[in-house]
């Protein structure tokens, strides 16, 4: 990434280096109608850690509704949006505590039932009600999860710094792995998410707004003890058009003790992660940078 010391909105601070990647042919989808789901889940998980969910039963006009709700929202003048800003609410640019930036602009959302009606009728003044719908009723079931639900707005490039970057990408998202259990993504049609592969090579998924993108994040690699492994990820902005992209982050209570599963683990091997909660682990990844192995802290010393 070359860095350059401009003001904190230039977007030439965020130009990639990184080669062009190929589209992700063998992206595996997935119907949970399908008997042999769970098959293929397990699989694709072990081998990219991702895989497409198709014919899923969410109505499409759930997700183009929230989508056109945020959009309305991203194009109020900044010093509005800035006032649905803090820890949760609007966000811009700033993707960590600590440095990371991206050309994105979002709004990072508690699921929690109590919060999120609060939230709501700050942000989606026209229509609080937007979460009440029934995809969202499900998901907020869980009251004492810490799942979070993300609205990511990635703007086109300004004209003139298109010309310049002509040919380079332009970070919206940087390299990190999801913290939680699972993710689920769903995007609009505009460019899209990266994702690594085993062998270290960096594929774009090819964005399909009927589908979910599920991929495997740092809690379920503990609970599989490593026979899962979290997926790395990115963003890159290199076109005119706005991309949106909404995620679930499906989390464990702040309290649960995350550690291997014997059911899911591979008989006999060792463990290789020390007994840690959710809540250490919020505690040490708010000190990382996006790209950092969070999950460094907590492998055993034996197993390393
Ligand atoms: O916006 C996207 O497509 C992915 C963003 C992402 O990885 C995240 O919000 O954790
Ligand atoms: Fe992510």
């Amino acid at each position: 990434m070359v860095v350059l010391s401009q003001p904190a909105l230039d977007p030439f601070i965020l130009i990639q280096t990184s080669q062009p990647t190929s589209v992700f042919k063998k992206v595996t989808a997935i119907g949970l109608s399908n008997p042999d789901a769970e098959t293929l889940i397990v699989e694709a998980c072990q081998e990219f850690a991702f895989f497409k969910l198709i014919n899923h039963g969410v109505p499409l006009e759930y997700m183009t509704r929230l989508e056109a709700e945020a959009i309305k929202f991203f194009k109020l003048p900044e010093s509005e949006k800035d006032k649905a800003g803090g820890f949760l609410g609007y966000v811009n640019r700033k993707i960590s505590p600590n440095r990371d930036m991206g050309w994105v602009e979002y709004l990072l959302l508690t699921t929690s039932p109590k919060l999120i009606h609060h939230i709501s009728s700050s942000i989606f003044k026209e229509n609080p009600e937007i979460f009440h719908q029934k995809v969202f009723a499900k998901l907020l079931r869980n009251e004492k999860s810490d799942c979070l639900f993300r609205l990511n707005h990635y703007r086109p490039m300004p004209c003139s710094g298109l010309q310049e970057l002509s040919g380079q990408n332009v970070i919206g998202f940087g390299e990190h792995t999801d913290s939680q259990i699972i993710s689920v993504l769903r995007s609009n049609n505009i460019s899209s998410i990266e994702i690594c592969l085993r062998d270290g090579t960096w594929v774009t998924v090819p964005p399909d707004p009927n589908s979910f993108f599920i991929s495997v994040d740092d809690c379920l690699q503990v609970m599989t003890n490593g026979r899962l492994k979290s997926v790395r990820h990115r963003v890159s902005i290199n076109n005119l058009n706005s991309r949106i992209s909404m995620i679930y982050f499906g989390a464990p209570p702040l309290g649960e003790k995350i550690a291997p599963l014997p059911s899911l683990m591979e008989r006999g091997k060792e463990i290789l992660y020390k007994d840690f909660t959710w809540s250490d682990y919020k505690k040490s990844a708010y000190n990382s940078r996006l790209s950092d192995n969070r999950l460094g802290l907590f492998q055993n010393y034996e197993s390393q």
